[in-house]
C-alpha cells in the first residue's frame, strides 16, 4: 500500500484544486504544483491517461513530493468525442466561457436526443518523477449538453452540463453534491479503493 503524508496536486485550475482538496479531506497534506512553479507542462500526450501522467511526474519533479493529476474535459458525442483532450484547449486558450459559447455553437440547432456527453476525469499518482508504476485511475459522469448556461457553481463547462438524474445542471448542483457524483468522484473512490483507504 502507497502512504505518505504530503501530496502536490499537480494542477493550476482553481476550480479542480478546490474539488480535489475537498475529496481529499484530512487524509493527506496538499501542496499545490503553483508553490513551485508557474510552469504548466505541456499536454502532449493524446488520452487523458498519458496527460495524467505527464502532469503527474511534471509536479513530482518540480516539488520532490509524490504527485497526483487530473486530466479532463468534455466529450460530446454528437461532436464525435470533441473537445475530449483539448476541452481546455477548445477555443484557443481564450478561457471557460469562449469554451462554453464555441461549444453551444457546435451544437446549435441539435436535438436534445443527440445532445450526449460525458465528463471524464483520468487522476493520476505518482510516487516520484520516474516512478515506473503510476496509479492510474478513471471516472464517467454522463449527461447533456443544455442550450445555454444554468447556474453558477463549479467552473469550465458546468452551466452546460445536463445532470438527468438530478434535474439540473452541474453548476446548479450543491459543491459537496457535485463532489459525490462527478466523474472526478468517481475516479477519486476508485484511487482511494486503490491506496486502501476506502
Ligand atoms: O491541466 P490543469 O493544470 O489541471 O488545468 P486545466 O484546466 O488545463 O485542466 P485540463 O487540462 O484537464 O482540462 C480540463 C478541461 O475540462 C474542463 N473540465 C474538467 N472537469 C470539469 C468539471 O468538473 N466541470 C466543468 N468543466 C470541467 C475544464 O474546464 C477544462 O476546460
Ligand atoms: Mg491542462
Amino acid at each position: 500500500m502507497m502512504t505518505f503524508d504530503e501530496l502536490v496536486l499537480a494542477s493550476h485550475n482553481a476550480g479542480k484544486l478546490k474539488e480535489l482538496q475537498a475529496m481529499l479531506g484530512d487524509a493527506v497534506r496538499v501542496r499545490s504544483v503553483g508553490e513551485f512553479s508557474d510552469v504548466e507542462p505541456e499536454e502532449t500526450g493524446l488520452s487523458f491517461i498519458e496527460n495524467a501522467i505527464l502532469k503527474a511526474r511534471n509536479a513530482a519533479r518540480v516539488s520532490g513530493l509524490p504527485a497526483l493529476a487530473d486530466d479532463s474535459g468534455l466529450a460530446v458525442d454528437h461532436l464525435g468525442g470533441a473537445p475530449g483532450i483539448y476541452s481546455a484547449r477548445y477555443a484557443d486558450g481564450q478561457g471557460d466561457a469562449a469554451n462554453n459559447a464555441k461549444l453551444l455553437e457546435a451544437l446549435r440547432d441539435v436535438p436534445d436526443a443527440e445532445r450526449g456527453a460525458q465528463f471524464v476525469c483520468a487522476l493520476a499518482l505518482v510516487r516520484h518523477a520516474d516512478d515506473p508504476l503510476p496509479i492510474v485511475c478513471e471516472g464517467l459522469w454522463h449527461g447533456r449538453i443544455l442550450h445555454a448556461p444554468r447556474g453558477e457553481h463549479g467552473f469550465g463547462y458546468d452551466p452546460l452540463f445536463w445532470v438527468p438524474e438530478q434535474h439540473c445542471s452541474s453548476a446548479e448542483l450543491a459543491p459537496a453534491d457535485k463532489n459525490r457524483l462527478s466523474h472526478r468522484a468517481r475516479a477519486m473512490a476508485q484511487l482511494r479503493a486503490r491506496l486502501g483507504l476506502a
